[in-house]
């Protein structure tokens, strides 16, 4: 077993990233459990919450995992004042100003769904990249806790630099990228609570550097579950967009999803029914796989229209621009979303 002894000697290289000193030297290990190789730990650091929290919480788990452990739990606090001053740190400021809810050029769309697998991943990438190509200046965020799939789907491998207090986005078909996938490890298992998800969430609005957004597309968690609320709750001035298959129920599930934000006051800007159909390439006739009429009888329900009838398909994969789930612009797929990034921006623009 992982004995005490071992876990703070694995921590011993690694620095706080605002003070530039030992995690050991610093005094931040405020406690230490270990059960069989499960290790928990308290870590007192000079800026808890932020950008450099999350730079660390990653070297932290590789470090204690190098040295045997299977899983490593963490926990922050602010390291006490007193001690970032003598180790030669200023005491934490406010950020300043700067943060993206701020910033009145920016429209924020969420895209929800009822439930998980309609699409609404796929329909929040090509959205953002098809806004993109009609020369917006576009970011989207990965929140969809259950699976954060953006940064594959756009064929993503680099990570964000963090410098200081400032996290980069990634840049990619000229979109500006967040994802929570990014700041965590590969498959590891991350129990999102809401207060941790919203701190999170936040930190994407004040942390990021943003380049002067005109559309920040969001990919929500699927459902209509505290989660999903909190986040809805937390985004005033979002409008949204809710994907739904095809299917009677599909657009049941999908109305709730719809009610609440209602219930949050966004403005619902329309519905997009997705894997509406399959064109058969050599007739050309359309087959309803999934059941038909669910995308026009939610946006019924919900009084707003249908934007898109995405059929299915799958993009053409360019081996060197590898997207997996980018739609070309001369692809019969790719033409539908830059005819509905036609239809938000002038839903927006007016
Ligand atoms: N129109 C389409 N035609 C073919 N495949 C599609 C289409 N839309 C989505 N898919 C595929 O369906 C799967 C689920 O899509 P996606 O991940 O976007 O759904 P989701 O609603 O975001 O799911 P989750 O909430 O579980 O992340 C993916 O493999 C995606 O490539």
């Amino acid at each position: 077993m992982l004995t005490e002894e071992q876990v703070l000697q694995a921590l011993e290289p690694v620095k706080d990233p605002h003070l530039q000193k030992s995690l050991i030297e610093i005094g931040a290990v405020k406690e230490i459990k270990i059960k069989k190789n499960l290790v928990s730990l308290k870590l007192a650091i000079a800026q808890p919450g932020t950008a450099e929290q999350m730079q660390l919480q990653q070297e932290v788990v590789n470090a204690v995992k190098n040295a045997g452990a299977e899983s490593v739990g963490l926990r922050f606090e602010k390291l006490a004042d007193e001690e970032v001053a003598k180790h030669g740190g200023a005491a934490a400021e406010e950020e300043e100003g700067k943060s993206l809810l701020d910033n009145k050029r920016t429209t924020f769309i969420a895209v929800t769904s009822g439930k998980g697998g309609v699409g609404k991943s796929t329909v929040s990438v090509n959205l953002a990249t098809s806004l993109a190509r009609k020369g917006k200046k576009v970011g989207i965020i990965d929140a969809d806790i259950y699976g954060f799939s953006v940064p594959d789907m756009m064929g993503i491998e680099e990570r964000p630099k963090v410098v200081g207090q400032r996290i980069y986005p990634v840049t990619r078909f000229d979109v500006q990228v967040i994802s929570m996938g990014f700041f965590v490890e590969d498959n590891s298992p991350i129990i999102w609570r809401g207060p941790m998800l919203g701190k999170m969430l936040n930190n994407f609005f004040n942390e990021v550097e943003w380049d002067d957004l005109d559309y920040l597309i969001l990919d929500l968690p699927p459902g209509t579950g505290d989660v999903a609320l909190d986040i809805h709750s937390m985004l005033p001035q979002s409008k949204e967009i809710v994907v739904t298959t095809p299917h009677a129920t599909a657009a049941f599930v999908a109305a709730r999803a719809g009610a609440m934000a209602l219930k949050t006051e966004h403005e619902i800007l329309g519905v997009i029914e997705n894997m509406a159909y399959f064109e058969s390439k050599l007739t050309g006739e359309k087959e309803y796989v999934f059941g038909q009429g669910g995308g026009p009888k939610l946006a019924e329900e919900l009084q707003t229209e249908v934007l898109a009838h995405i059929p299915l398909g799958q993009p053409e994969i360019d081996e060197e621009n590898f997207a997996p789930s980018v739609y070309d612009t001369e692809h019969p797929i790719g033409k539908i979303y830059m005819e509905m990034a036609d239809k938000v921006i002038g839903k927006i623009e007016g």
